[in-house]
């Protein structure tokens, strides 16, 4: 038997953004206005980076049959690696008004997302950052520390 424990490395920022991410995380918040959230109100927006400089925007898009929505991480990262599926991902920033207003704290991608994020890290054999937004603290993670123990198709692969 062993303990064992992971440490997870992450940039807090108070009341500002990561140098160079501050057009991406402006673009983020600006498209929730464009969220489908009739049934939550909480309205998220999301803002790729590409590598190759195109900025790819999504929000979430609610069903009336619950499941049948989608998260802004989702439709952005499925977008743009539709649109550029060769170019790989250098960002992601994400923003969120709960009824209209900015949240305080950074809104956190959901499992299903964070799934995505890993496999779009295995794919492009490159880790990204993740820009998690709120209007008094907003945090910088990698993709790859976000889901510890995530399900990989490579690890049954030689
Ligand atoms: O990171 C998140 C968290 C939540 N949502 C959406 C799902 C649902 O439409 C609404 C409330 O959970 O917010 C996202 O799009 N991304
Ligand atoms: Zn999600």
């Amino acid at each position: 038997m062993e303990k064992a424990e992971l440490k997870i490395d992450y940039i807090l920022y108070r009341e500002s953004y990561p140098e160079g991410y501050e057009e991406l995380c402006r673009a983020a918040l600006e498209i929730t206005e464009n969220a489908y959230c009739v049934y939550s109100g909480f309205a998220v927006g999301a803002a790729v980076l590409m590598n190759n400089g195109e900025v790819i925007r999504g929000t979430n898009q609610e069903n009336a049959a619950y499941p049948s929505g989608l998260c802004a991480e989702r439709t952005a990262l499925f977008y743009a690696c539709s649109a550029y599926p060769e170019a790989g991902v250098k960002a992601i920033a994400v923003a969120a008004r709960d009824k209209g207003v900015e949240v305080d704290e950074y809104v956190t991608p959901c499992g299903a997302c964070r799934q995505v994020m890993s496999e779009i890290v295995g794919r492009y054999h490159a880790d990204f950052d993740v820009i998690l937004i709120g209007r008094t603290s907003t945090l910088l993670v990698k993709a790859s520390q976000l889901l510890p123990f995530s399900f990989k198709l490579g690890d049954t692969r030689p």
